[in-house]
């Protein structure tokens, strides 16, 4: 079928996390799908967002603290090598041959709807049955006065670097800011981030973000927290500055703005299609990913979904079952486990803050004995778990957290309780022990103060009642 013959059963427009999930995931169920793809196939995920940033940090964490102050033009030429190299042996993967390899249709172009269910792409017109949005988000610049003036990077350009600068602002204090300045600062850079927030990562849970923001200060960071840049200013020797609203002037080579993210909507003629943003721009569509038009779902960063990639590939997967099957499966925007990569980590899922009767039980890392080994002990693990003693999240700081994630989102997904987890034996030493530990400790007290305690002290009594007794018969 060519993408002019007519109608194809499912569009996909957009081949980043969600697209391609949303295309493979078609192919599974043996539809006809046709995937476009304007740009890179493999999106921001493996462009410009996680394969890059977390190779990033990984060489800044391999650089010995003597060297890293010192990194100079070559490393960093290096750092950008071994940055190129990581997302050019994932390229493949999701390259239209490999997508044609299993029966994707591929097209390069920029889609662009025409009416209801047709499109046109690179002047071919495209018509559809149904169809999936997967077109991402970009960085939002934020209408600071004299910004465009210093040439501002973005997760989207920093990559295109060759050298490293020697100072560098960073506007936002959320997960790009605090991941990108930690490994930057790693790196040689002296990083000062500005956020107009009272502190960094504000989704995390104060203890996690104290403990970040230590560590950020460590490696050289400067946090400037509640101050606003009111203008950036160049001056003839090419020096930027930023100029806050306390009066601090703040003296960079190169800035970087995090500052959020906006929906990549724009040129995608959604007028003609009745589909609707919502008030933050996000394409608007019920928990089955269905938007306003009945031919269309959405899927990824271009929603409401947090803006991970495995939330993406996951509401792809399910934005293409329900608009082939008719299935009703759903999304939400709470609770999805997420992994911020600064060093010590923060991972989290579920449920954060206790209610009602809810428990929280926490272990920390000094406690832990692969931490203590490793003389890593900054850390804690904290389960939320409700009175019938199932877990129902958690968060994790410290090295590898990410790593014992899983677990926990096996967890908290499959309604685990701390005593079915305390009787599954976990290897020593290992990070993982933070979690079983305090999967111990919630264990051992409601065995002591509840029910199960009480029985205990029961069959206990009446063990040694009955041994007395056999006693004095003998
Ligand atoms: C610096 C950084 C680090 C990150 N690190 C992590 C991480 O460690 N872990 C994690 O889970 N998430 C991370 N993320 C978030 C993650 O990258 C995104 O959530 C994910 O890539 C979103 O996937 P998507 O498919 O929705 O969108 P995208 O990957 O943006 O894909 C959208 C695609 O649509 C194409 N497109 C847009 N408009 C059109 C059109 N009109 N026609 C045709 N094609 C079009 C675009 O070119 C793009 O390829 C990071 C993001 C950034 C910026
Ligand atoms: N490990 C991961 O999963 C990972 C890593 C990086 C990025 N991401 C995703 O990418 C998205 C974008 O990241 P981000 O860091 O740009 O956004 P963010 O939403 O995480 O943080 C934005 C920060 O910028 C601040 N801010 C906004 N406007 C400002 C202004 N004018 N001046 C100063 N501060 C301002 C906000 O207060 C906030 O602290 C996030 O939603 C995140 O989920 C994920």
């Amino acid at each position: 079928m060519e993408p002019d013959e007519k109608p194809w059963e499912l569009v996909v427009v957009g081949a980043g996390s969600a697209g391609l999930t949303a295309a493979r995931t078609a192919r599974l169920l043996g539809a006809e799908v046709l995937l476009i793809e304007r740009h890179r196939w493999g999106g921001d995920c493996l462009w410009t967002g996680c394969v890059p940033s977390k190779s990033l940090i990984a060489q800044a964490r391999r650089a010995p603290p003597a060297r890293r102050r010192s990194a100079g033009v070559l490393e960093a030429h290096d750092v950008f090598t071994g940055i190129d190299s990581a997302r050019e042996s994932i390229a493949p993967d999701d390259s239209p041959e490999a997508l044609r390899g299993i029966g994707v249709r591929t097209l390069q172009g920029e889609a662009m709807f025409t009416g209801d269910q047709s499109m046109i792409v690179g002047g071919r017109s495209v018509e559809f049955t149904r169809a999936i949005v997967a077109t991402g988000s970009r960085p939002s610049v934020p209408g600071i006065p004299g910004l465009a003036e210093v040439d501002p990077l973005t997760s989207d350009t920093i990559w295109e670097l060759r050298e490293l600068p020697e100072r560098m602002v960073v506007v936002g204090g959320g997960a790009i800011a605090c991941e990108l300045g930690q490994a930057l600062a790693r790196l040689g850079v002296q990083v000062t981030i500005i956020l107009r927030g009272p502190d960094i990562l504000p989704g995390e849970i104060p203890e996690a973000r104290e403990l970040v923001r230590s560590a950020l200060e460590v490696d050289g960071v400067r946090v400037l927290t509640g101050r606003c840049v009111v203008r950036f200013h160049r001056d003839a020797s090419q020096e930027c500055a930023a100029l806050l609203d306390d009066g601090t002037r703040v003296d960079a080579d190169r800035v970087l703005v995090a500052t959020g993210r906006r929906a990549g909507v724009d040129q995608l003629g959604l007028i003609a299609t009745g589909v609707e943003t919502d008030d933050c721009g996000w394409i608007s569509c019920d928990p089955t990913l269905r938007t306003d038009n009945p031919s269309i779902w959405a899927a990824g960063d271009v929603t409401w979904l947090p803006k991970h990639a495995h939330v993406a590939g996951v509401s792809g997967a399910v934005a293409a079952r329900n608009a082939l099957l008719g299935t009703r499966r759903t999304m939400h925007d709470a609770g999805a486990p997420r992994v911020l990569f600064t060093a010590p980590e923060i991972a989290s899922v579920g449920t954060q803050e206790p209610t009602g009767r809810d428990r929280v039980a926490t272990v920390r890392h000094v406690h832990v004995d692969r931490a203590v080994a490793e003389d890593d002990t900054a850390g804690f693990t904290r389960i939320i778990v409700d009175r019938r003693g199932r877990i129902l999240g958690g968060t994790i700081v410290g090295p590898r957290a990410g790593e014992t994630l899983g677990e926990l989102t096996l967890a908290v997904d499959q309604g685990i309780t701390v005593q079915r987890l305390t009787s599954v034996m976990h290897s020593y030493p290992t990070y993982s022990d933070g979690l079983w530990n305090a999967a111990i400790q919630e264990s051992q007290r409601r065995l002591r103060e509840g029910m199960a305690g009480r029985l205990a002290s029961l069959m206990r009594r009446r063990a040694s009642w009955r041994a007395r007794r056999g006693v004095k018969r003998r």
